[in-house]
């Protein structure tokens, strides 16, 4: 086991996250109502929603909301897939969100280029609003300096969605869902508090893995794509994949045996059944498994939040696996390291 200082390492964003958090749903909600309202006035019908990596998988947060809680059509695009396959309806009736923390990753920077020469309503989420592309040449910003940047681009994509819904369609749910986001800071700084040691026992105990499968449905896909996949190979250097617990059995199933690992994120929204369904297989066929659930979790707040308040706990156990597996996981040999 690594012997780090945790406090010098950059990955964990535990320490300062409960401030920024509180400083983004306090200013960031009434100025992104205001970009809501315009989308509204202006008659968008459409969002397509682009970034890379952990950028990306915020889109597909903001995707599920969008087509769950309303008849808006929107769609999530990795950089280079909206550059090299733009979409054909991608006018003025368009709205394109570039999602980047750095505000420079290439592919994002000439999506947002191609966005706005098309005439569509652009957006940009980014740290920083100024010294790159994104803050400085999207119609819109929503910047929100802070390092904690998976609960910022949440936050930002639900408050962006939610806010739109609330003037186009409004509902019950989507309310319910805007009245639990303020509660959001109380329970992250619960988790953070009393999740660190029960994951570096977690943690420990798979130390053997070379990685493992992460299997989620419906709100919980995109914090899984963020931590099986982004998180397990560029943090840990873990083998990682995501699995939708909806298409477990077409493929994955055949091989559940002994000594294969899977990690479980289980929801409370509709589609838990799936999920445990799968995790039952796993069980009964002697699958290595791990499970958080957001029912033990959630401290009330609704399902869809999941993906935000389920980070934490997965935070530390990333954090404690890659350390468990000698690994720090600042480390890199390849990203922006050597050309690619
Ligand atoms: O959010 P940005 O600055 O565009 O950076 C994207 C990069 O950040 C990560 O999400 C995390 O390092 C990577 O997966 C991705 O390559």
């Amino acid at each position: 086991m690594l012997h780090l200082d945790k406090t010098k390492v950059d990955f964990l964003v535990t320490s300062s996250m409960i401030p920024e958090v509180e400083t983004f749903i306090r200013e960031g909600q009434p100025k992104i109502a205001g970009i809501a309202q315009k989308l509204a006035q202006q008659k968008i019908g459409r969002v397509y929603f682009v970034g890379c990596g952990s950028s990306k998988a915020v889109g597909a947060a903001a995707k599920y909301l969008i087509g769950k809680y309303s008849t808006l059509v929107s769609n999530v695009y990795t950089g280079w897939e909206f550059v090299d396959h733009t979409p054909r309806a991608l006018d003025s009736s368009t709205a394109v969100v570039v999602i980047s923390h750095s505000g420079t990753t290439e592919e994002v920077v000439q999506s947002l280029r191609k966005a706005n020469q098309a005439g569509a309503v652009t957006i940009s989420v980014v740290n920083k609003k100024e010294g790159n592309p994104l803050g400085e040449e999207a119609q819109f910003v929503i910047d929100y300096n802070a390092h904690a940047m998976w609960e910022c681009h949440l936050l930002a994509l639900y408050f962006l969605s939610l806010q739109w819904i609330r003037e186009v369609e409004p509902s019950q749910e989507v309310e319910q869902i805007l009245a639990d986001i303020p509660k959001l800071p109380g329970v992250l700084a619960g988790h953070i508090d009393s999740f660190e040691e029960k994951a570096l026992k977690l943690a420990e105990s798979v130390s053997s893995w070379k990685g493992f499968y992460t299997v989620a449905a419906g709100p919980l896909v995109s914090l899984a794509y963020k931590e099986g996949v982004i998180t397990n190979m560029e943090f840990m250097w873990g083998h990682g994949a995501v699995i939708e617990s909806g298409e477990f059995r077409h493929g994955p199933l055949e091989i559940v045996e002994p000594g294969v690992p899977f990690v479980f994120l289980v929801g409370t929204d509709a589609s838990r059944h799936i999920t445990e369904r799968a995790l039952r297989f796993v069980k009964k066929y002697k699958g290595e498994h791990i499970v958080f659930d957001y029912q033990e979790l959630s401290g009330g707040l609704h399902p869809d939040l999941a993906p935000m308040v389920m980070f934490v706990p997965l935070e530390w156990f990333s954090y404690y696996f890659a350390v468990a597996r000698d690994h720090n996981p600042d480390d890199r040999r390849y990203y922006g390291v050597v050309e690619y």
